[in-house]
């Protein structure tokens, strides 16, 4: 089995919600780096990027990654913008095997249409034309993992069961 997963995928593709269930189910510990940065920065995301910006916000992203690229039997989930640093889509590369989850604009549209802790989709225009511009802004970042998993349409437990499958065949 590998040491350390990492979830990587855009807001909303469910890496957060994903990544704790799975860590329980393969006995691992789990880390989410936004939550990591609320801790250690003692406010929320969206105070953090109203306060002292998104360049601050992407530094402290790259730190805590650098950290918990280091922890053993871990299941890391990411924020979706921490691909956009090539030194971290390449330090998950080498420290862990990578999973992307995707999702169709108008199901991450509906899974966080009421939602206010996302700074980047908090903005007054048109949420999917927002997503989509973003999507188009990142394309192609999220093709450095190991394994894509949609979920669209799909349930929690599907998407464990087809990383988990994965999983086994690579660790033979
Ligand atoms: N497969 C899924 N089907 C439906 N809703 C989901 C799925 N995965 C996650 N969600 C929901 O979508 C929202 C965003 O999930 P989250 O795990 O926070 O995503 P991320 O960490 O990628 O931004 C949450 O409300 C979560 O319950
Ligand atoms: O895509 C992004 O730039 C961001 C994604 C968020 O995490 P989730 O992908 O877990 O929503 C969070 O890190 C921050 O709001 C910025
Ligand atoms: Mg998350």
């Amino acid at each position: 089995m590998q040491e350390r997963l990492f979830l990587i995928g855009f807001m909303g593709t469910g890496k957060t919600t994903v990544g704790l269930a799975l860590a329980n189910e393969l006995k691992y510990a789990f880390y989410d780096s936004d939550q990591e940065i609320v801790k250690r920065e003692g406010m929320e995301i969206s105070q953090l990027f109203a306060s002292k910006g998104e360049a601050y916000f992407r530094q402290v992203e790259a730190a805590v990654l650098s950290e918990l690229s280091r922890l053993p039997k871990s299941v890391i989930t990411t924020g979706g913008g921490v691909v956009l640093k090539q030194a971290n889509r390449q330090l998950m590369q080498q420290s862990g095997y990578v999973v992307a989850l995707s999702a169709s604009p108008e199901e991450i549209v509906r899974r966080v249409e009421q939602d206010r802790s996302r700074p980047l989709l908090q903005s007054e225009s048109d949420l999917k034309e927002r997503v989509t511009e973003l999507m188009r802004k990142r394309a192609g970042l999220y093709d450095f993992a190991n394994l894509t998993v949609a979920t669209t349409d799909r349930s929690v437990e599907s998407i464990i069961a087809e990383i988990k499958q994965n999983l086994s065949i690579s660790s033979h």
